[in-house]
């Protein structure tokens, strides 16, 4: 492969705000090619924010990004060949059935997954022909993470993988993401599930309050926090704004 040590992300001082209020301030970021990093902070603190301005949907005020090397709000066509992004449910068509979703989204890339392996990876094959809207909240969930691994991304942003899902599907998404791993596949992992952390990810983001706090490893960020687990090490570093 011809994967170099150039990191497959990089964030440079990202800032957003809307209308008045800080989303994001002077966020630099970068991942390295192969890196699972878990995007991690308390609600509101501006983790969806930045992965958006990360997979070009959503333009920041001041700051730039790179996901290998190519700019995502500048050149799109290329950017999306190669970065899967969970989208939210809403941007998918909810008249299409499971199949017809996987075929259309098959349909954009040269050398796509097969639909049998998508939906296996999902464990929605027995819901081929239904319809969007008739799938419950944890299955449309998890159709929307076939669909960003549809067309074999080397980056994908996940944004709350497993929130909702139950112990099994969540099980399964973990497994599909160290599959990712094993392909040397580079993942941001917006998550609050700390056991999912632990698990998965090589380091982590910590933002709050749209800065970053912290960026480490899990085992740093607990030794740091002075806790005796990534559980308390969050509640110690983050949130302060809000208590
Ligand atoms: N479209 C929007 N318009 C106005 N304010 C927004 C918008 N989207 C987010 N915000 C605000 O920006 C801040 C960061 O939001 P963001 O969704 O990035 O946080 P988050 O860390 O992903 O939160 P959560 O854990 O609740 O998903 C919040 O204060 C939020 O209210």
């Amino acid at each position: 492969m011809d994967d170099t040590d150039a990191p497959a992300v990089v964030a440079e001082n990202l800032s957003k705000r809307y209308g008045g209020a800080v989303a994001v301030e002077d966020v630099s970021l970068r991942v390295a090619t192969g890196d699972i990093l878990g995007v991690l902070g308390v609600n509101g603190a501006g983790k969806t924010t930045t992965v958006e301005m990360i997979a070009g949907l959503r333009a920041p005020d001041s700051g730039h990004v790179r996901v290998l090397g190519l700019d995502p709000r500048h050149d799109r066509a290329k950017v999306r060949q190669v970065l899967g992004v969970q989208l939210q449910q809403a941007y998918l068509h909810h008249a299409l059935t499971v199949a017809e979703l996987v075929g259309l989204y098959r349909g954009f890339y040269p050398d796509p997954r097969s639909a049998e392996e998508l939906l296996d990876l999902v464990g929605l094959t027995d819901r081929r022909t239904t319809r969007f809207e008739r799938l419950s909240g944890g299955q449309q969930q998890r159709l929307s993470i076939a669909l960003a691994l549809a067309g074999r991304p080397r980056v994908v942003i996940l944004d709350e993988l497993t929130t909702g899902l139950d112990p099994r599907a969540r099980r399964q998404m973990w497994a599909t993401v160290e599959q990712l791993r094993d392909e040397r596949v580079t993942v941001l992992l917006v998550t609050h599930a700390m056991e999912e952390v632990e698990r998965l990810c090589d380091r982590v983001a910590l933002l709050d309050g749209g800065r970053l706090l912290a960026l480490e490893t899990p085992a740093g960020l607990v030794a740091r926090a002075g806790a005796a687990n990534l559980d308390e090490a969050f509640v110690t570093l983050s949130g302060k704004e809000l208590s």
